[in-house]
């Protein structure tokens, strides 16, 4: 039998808790505090000192923007619980979804589709949604060219902590630039960066005008609009690319389509 420590550290209360921590507090605080070691049982040996420090391991180029590389004080972090056990227990293998496309091309919409379908199927989905996503991590961003990229490299590191979570993790955001877009490809597993391309013409997402941005960009009162003034750059390669013909097909059969690839790729079973 492996014995695993459990250590609780129970704090009594204490009238220098908000104190600032001189020596003397610290070891009247630490006098006050009962160190308790409880037997735990474990069945894997292995899974028990389930902390290590890998200084080999180093972190991906892309966590630093700045062009420093590798931050020699940081260390990767590894546990005994990995991507494969959080994909056993939720029977799906984590990936991104990368919807891109033109406002008012469909993106959300599809991600909305697809999130119920694969839901209803007992699947764990999270949208990461451009403007949602804007509202909170991204708010100090605008749409300038370097902004952008910025945008979708979080939103990128974002959705490779989901995958690695074994989550299914859908990303709708319009993501222009080709080169953004090839870099969060470049940091997930062979496989795992699923990009859909929302290939509707702007005239058709023009006319559907949700949020009245398009009539604002064309009168010049929005500048650096994609597709209007600022390039929309189309994916050469695909995994998915999504069309209209005569008629533009419902969200649900669009995230059929979806669904279709990710069932041949195998990535709604562990
Ligand atoms: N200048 C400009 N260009 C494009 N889009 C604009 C712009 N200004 C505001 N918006 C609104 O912001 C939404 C796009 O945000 P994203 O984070 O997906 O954009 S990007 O990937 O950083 O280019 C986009 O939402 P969607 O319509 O859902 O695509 C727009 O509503
Ligand atoms: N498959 C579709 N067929 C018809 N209209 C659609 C379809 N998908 C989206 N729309 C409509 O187009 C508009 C823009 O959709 P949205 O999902 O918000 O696009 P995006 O996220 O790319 O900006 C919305 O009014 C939506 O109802």
């Amino acid at each position: 039998m492996t014995i695993a420590a459990k250590i609780s550290l129970i704090f009594t209360s204490s009238p220098t808790v908000h104190a600032p921590p001189t020596k003397q507090r610290f070891a009247k605080c630490l006098r006050k505090t009962t160190l308790a070691l409880t037997p735990v049982k474990s069945t894997d040996a292995s899974k028990t000192l389930s902390h290590t420090v890998d200084a080999t391991v180093k972190p991906d180029q892309h966590a630093f923007p700045n062009g420093s590389g590798l931050h020699a004080n940081v260390v990767w972090h590894k546990c005994s619980v990995e991507k494969n056990d959080r994909q056993e227990l939720l029977n799906q293998k984590g990936c991104v979804i990368w919807i891109t496309g033109l406002s008012g091309s469909g993106k959300s919409t599809v991600a909305c589709a697809l999130t119920r379908a694969l839901h209803a199927r007992g699947k764990l989905t999270y949208i990461l949604d451009g403007d949602t996503v804007r509202h909170g991590l991204n708010c100090d961003l605008t749409f300038k060219a370097e902004d952008r990229t910025e945008n979708i490299r979080r939103i990128g590191e974002v959705a490779k902590l989901f995958a690695n979570a074994g989550v299914i993790c859908i990303a709708s955001v319009v993501s222009p630039y080709r080169k953004d877009r090839d870099a969060c490809r470049s940091i997930l597993p062979d496989g795992d960066f699923i990009e859909v391309f929302m290939d509707i013409p702007l005239c058709v997402c023009e006319a559907r005008n949700p949020k009245g941005l398009y009539k604002l960009a064309r009168a010049g009162k929005i500048k650096g609009f994609t597709g209007i003034d600022d390039p929309y750059e189309a994916p050469l390669n695909s995994e998915i690319v999504i069309q209209q013909g005569e008629v533009c097909p419902p969200p649900e059969a669009m995230a059929e389509i979806v669904i279709s690839y990710l069932e041949a790729k195998v990535y709604l079973h562990a």
